[in-house]
């Protein structure tokens, strides 16, 4: 049975792709995209989310964001219809772990992906400041504790190792939509 999807959550370690893969969904639904770390560095008066994070701060940036998070989120469960992309570490914030628990199903999509692969989507982006020093090891250190915080909100995991942005989109609509009506026999 297809169901009707008008909004949609996802996270996702750095290099899982949940801003590409959210576009192409916002694209797909015609909604909106919103993009929790992208709209906390433009609340903080930046374009970029390293350039936020370095010049106001690791503390302001994840206080602009949580406070981003909370209102997506809030709009989320109203019924607005979105796309909203989490950043990586907004989870860490206990009311927004909260806020995306209680969504209703699906909730929380968690795009997953290994270090092999995200290191080159990543590329030179692992030269930013959450990598710095040795940006493989950090990467693994960050996902680790990241995903420790997601398993406690997320109901559906989508892997992306192995697809490119296009089909880990068509992976979630058909997780959280069932199969779309190209696909039925
Ligand atoms: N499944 C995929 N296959 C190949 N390339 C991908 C895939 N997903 C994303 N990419 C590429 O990886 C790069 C980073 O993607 P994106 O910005 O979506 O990652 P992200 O998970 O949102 O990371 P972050 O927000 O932490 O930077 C982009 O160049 C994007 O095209
Ligand atoms: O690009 C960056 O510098 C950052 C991205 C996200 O992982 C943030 O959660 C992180 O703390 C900083
Ligand atoms: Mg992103």
């Amino acid at each position: 049975m297809t169901r009707t999807v008008s909004s949609i959550v996802l996270v996702g370690v750095p290099g899982a792709g949940s801003t590409s893969v959210g576009a192409v969904l916002a694209d797909r639904l015609g909604v909106e995209l919103r993009d929790t770390e992208r709209l906390a560095a433009g609340a903080l008066g930046h374009d970029s989310v390293s350039g936020a994070f370095v010049v106001a701060g690791e503390e302001a940036f994840h206080d602009a964001e949580t406070t981003v998070a909370l209102a997506e989120l809030a709009a989320v469960a109203a019924g607005e219809p979105r796309v909203l992309v989490l950043g990586s570490g907004v989870l860490a914030a206990e009311r927004v772990r909260e806020a995306a628990a209680a969504l209703e199903a699906p909730g929380v999509v968690e795009l997953t992906v290994t270090l092999a692969h995200a290191a080159p989507r990543l590329g030179l982006s692992l030269a930013r400041p959450v990598f710095l020093g040795n940006p493989r090891a950090q990467w693994s250190r960050l996902a680790e504790e990241r995903r420790a915080l997601y398993a406690r909100v997320v109901r559906v995991v989508v892997d992306t190792d192995d697809a490119d942005v296009e089909e880990v989109a068509g992976r979630v609509l058909d997780v959280i939509a069932g199969p779309r009506e190209s696909d039925d026999e």
